[in-house]
């Protein structure tokens, strides 16, 4: 089964437009894992399972795993989502972009080391960086269109006179993704939910691709906007929220309280399609 097939069919299997986010900070671990970087695994683990069933895709930050040595926990629980949930598909957020032959190394850490389903990736050096990614059949890769934060209009708000339409850049990216980049049909764009109205944009311009869709929960984005701006039949949106429902309590009931809060967020994100 191809990426956008694993992500409509677990959308279907769960009720869910939920992307559980895996950014492990030990320092925020309940108190028997606390500050202890080789419980990364435990943690990440109880969390996966506590919210297997109400999610349409996991999405692990390499830098949480690398920047603590933990890169083996990382393929350990890779593995253990695809043995105990293979009906929720792996997106590695490592945000990849480089010359071709670098790209290659990536493609390779990231479907082969890791074995995750799809990755996400900036545009920013062109297109022979996004195509070693789209050799590896069925696999997906998100490249970064207008992203959550206030920084993120400094380069993607910018015009580009000398396209014809004269669009913002991020636009521009999301037609691309659209068209002539999407060679292997796996390409998906990553808007921000904190931009409702940029997600209806891109959504306009680009109506087929997936969109992985940060930043309910912690950042504040309204989950509500961006399901109306966002989720059309037949192209998957995958709305990630990451500490709120890793950190939704801090006590031993952490992965109790955690699908609490997937579950919530699940509903309310479902309640929006109207
Ligand atoms: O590519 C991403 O996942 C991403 C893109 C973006 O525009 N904004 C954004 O927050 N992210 C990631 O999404 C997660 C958001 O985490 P929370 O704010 O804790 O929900 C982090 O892993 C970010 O690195």
């Amino acid at each position: 089964m191809n990426f956008i097939d694993q992500l409509l069919a677990a959308q279907q299997r769960n009720n869910s437009m939920l992307c559980v986010g895996l950014d492990p900070e030990p320092t925020r671990f309940p108190a028997a894992l606390k500050g202890d970087a080789s419980r990364i695994y435990d943690f990440c683990a109880r969390i996966v399972d506590a919210t297997a069933d109400c999610a349409i895709a996991f999405k692990p930050q390499i830098a949480y795993f690398a920047a603590h040595r933990a890169e083996d926990q990382l393929e350990k629980l890779i593995a253990h989502i695809h043995a105990n949930t293979p009906q929720v598909p792996v997106i590695l957020d490592a945000k990849r972009g480089d010359i071709g032959s670098t790209a290659e190394q990536y493609a390779l850490e990231a479907f082969e080391r890791y074995n995750a389903d799809a990755v996400t990736l900036s545009p920013f050096m062109g297109f022979d960086s996004v195509a070693p990614y789209l050799k590896y059949e069925g696999k997906g890769a998100f490249l970064l269109c207008r992203t959550s934060n206030p920084g993120g209009s400094d380069l993607q708000g910018q015009r580009l006179a000398s396209v014809p339409g004269e669009p913002l850049l991020y636009e521009h990216v999301a037609g691309l993704a659209q068209g002539p980049w999407n060679l292997n049909g796996q390409l998906g764009l990553v808007v921000g939910a904190t931009y409702p109205h940029e997600i209806e944009r891109v959504r306009a311009l680009a109506p087929t691709v997936p969109l992985l869709i940060p930043g309910v929960g912690a950042q504040g984005g309204d989950a509500v906007a961006t399901v109306r701006a966002g989720w059309r039949a037949g192209a998957p949106i995958a709305v990630n929220s990451s500490r709120a429902i890793l950190y939704a309590s801090s006590a031993d009931d952490f992965a109790q309280a955690a699908r609490r809060e997937a579950l919530r967020t699940r509903d309310l994100l479902e309640a929006a399609k109207g």
